[in-house]
């Protein structure tokens, strides 16, 4: 997959781009003292990488939903694990790898709202552009993708590559 591949944000861009999400974030949410809940799997490498870089008081627990597993087509979402962090009403900020179809992140702020989260807040480091008319709009943007492929930072190509620093696209017609 890597050798079918070509980079289309190289690390120092996504490492900007890492820094000026935090600061968007520490501007909104510096003062709220927020749970940052990691989206399981692939929002591990982002959410570990921002929560270095904010530098106030916050709280920290994962939740697990999967949708894609090694597949490059999106199916039913399949909830792994809840938040074990009491939600109720606390400011909570949702941190994914990529806003693809919007379906598995829409899913989760609903859930984290019915749990009674004083407000939810989503941050994602790739926004597809994929032209789909999406149920949720992220509050915190990283990069935006082409309508392809992509993995690294997080993002898995058929289970694997989530540690990559740059970000990737599948060759066309690879
Ligand atoms: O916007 P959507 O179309 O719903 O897609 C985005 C979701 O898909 C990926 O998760 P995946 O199901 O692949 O699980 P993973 O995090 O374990 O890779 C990604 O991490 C997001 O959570
Ligand atoms: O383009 C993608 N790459 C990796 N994982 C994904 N999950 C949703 N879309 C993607």
């Amino acid at each position: 997959m890597l050798a079918d591949s070509e980079v289309i944000h190289d690390a120092q861009t996504v490492q900007a781009a890492v820094d000026r999400v935090a600061a968007d974030i520490r501007a909104r949410l510096a003062d709220k003292y927020p749970l940052v809940l990691c989206v399981m799997t692939g929002g591990v490498v982002f959410c570990g990488q921002l929560l270095t870089r904010l530098d106030f008081p916050l709280d920290f627990d994962y939740l697990h939903a999967t949708r894609y597993g090694p597949e490059t087509q999106g199916g039913k979402i399949s909830w792994r694990s809840a938040p074990w962090a009491p939600v109720k009403g606390r400011s909570v900020l949702v941190v994914d790898d990529i806003l693809d179809e919007g379906v598995t992140l829409a899913a989760v702020k609903e859930s984290l709202l019915r749990l009674g989260a004083a407000e939810v807040l989503t941050a994602v480091f790739a926004d597809k552009l994929n032209g789909r008319n999406k149920p949720l709009v992220a509050d915190f943007v990283g990069l935006t993708v082409p309508d392809r492929f992509v993995f690294g930072f997080g993002m898995d190509a058929g289970g694997t590559w989530r540690n990559l620093p740059a970000i990737h696209a599948k060759k066309e017609g690879a």
